[in-house]
């Protein structure tokens, strides 16, 4: 797909269904999250692929973060959240790794690994995947981070659902450039 069309066009897609992307498809994710922008070349990122068991011992770590909060949710509630890594075949967890540097705060290191969230979108979208970047209260739940190996200097960036579009992909949203664009100066 051409690059202009895959940004002009992408969507969210939240209801995902099997199989997952195949090697060929996560190589050409994998490579495209590792041109985002990186100041210092720091490389500020790393990413967890969790598919299968791993979905369903993800799904255990976000009910055992809901139990912590609240010893005495409803069984149905624990069980949405043992269910949310189940709506996709595959998650990416996107994790920056905060480096000193006295030139690259914090910030540009969460923005160069959130582009590299974005750039996987992207490719997704021209792949024919879908995806979907979710965060939530459970992507800075000291449970979660614990249970995922989230060091003191690493932040979770985002939970990238990936799969096939289940049903048809949602109608673009009308932007304006002039909204958001103005010449200045
Ligand atoms: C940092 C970040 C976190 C997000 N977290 C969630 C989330 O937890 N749940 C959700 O429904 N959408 C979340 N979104 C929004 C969706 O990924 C999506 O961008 C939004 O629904 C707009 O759809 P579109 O990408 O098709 O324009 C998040 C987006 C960003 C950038």
């Amino acid at each position: 797909m051409d690059a202009l069309k895959a940004l002009h066009e992408r969507v969210s897609v939240p209801r995902l269904t099997g199989p997952a992307p195949t090697q060929a498809q996560r190589e050409a994710l994998f490579r495209a999250a590792l041109r985002a922008p990186d100041h210092a070349y720091l490389r500020p990122w790393r990413f967890l692929v969790v598919e299968g068991d791993g979905l369903e011992r993800l799904g255990e770590l976000f009910g055992r973060a809901a139990l912590s909060d609240c010893a005495d949710i409803t069984t149905e509630t624990l069980a949405r959240y043992q269910g949310l890594p189940l709506r996709a075949p595959m998650m990416v967890i996107a994790i920056s790794c905060h480096q000193a540097h006295p030139k690259v705060p914090e910030i540009e290191q969460d923005l160069a690994c959130g582009v590299a969230v974005g750039n996987m979108l992207l490719a997704a979208h021209a792949l024919g995947l879908g995806a979907v970047w979710r965060t939530g209260e459970l992507a800075y739940h000291p449970v979660v981070r614990e249970g995922l190996g989230v060091a003191d200097n690493e932040r979770i960036i985002a939970f990238l659902y990936l799969g096939q579009p289940l049903g048809a992909r949602k109608a673009l949203p009308e932007l304006t450039v002039e909204d958001y664009f103005q010449t200045w100066g």
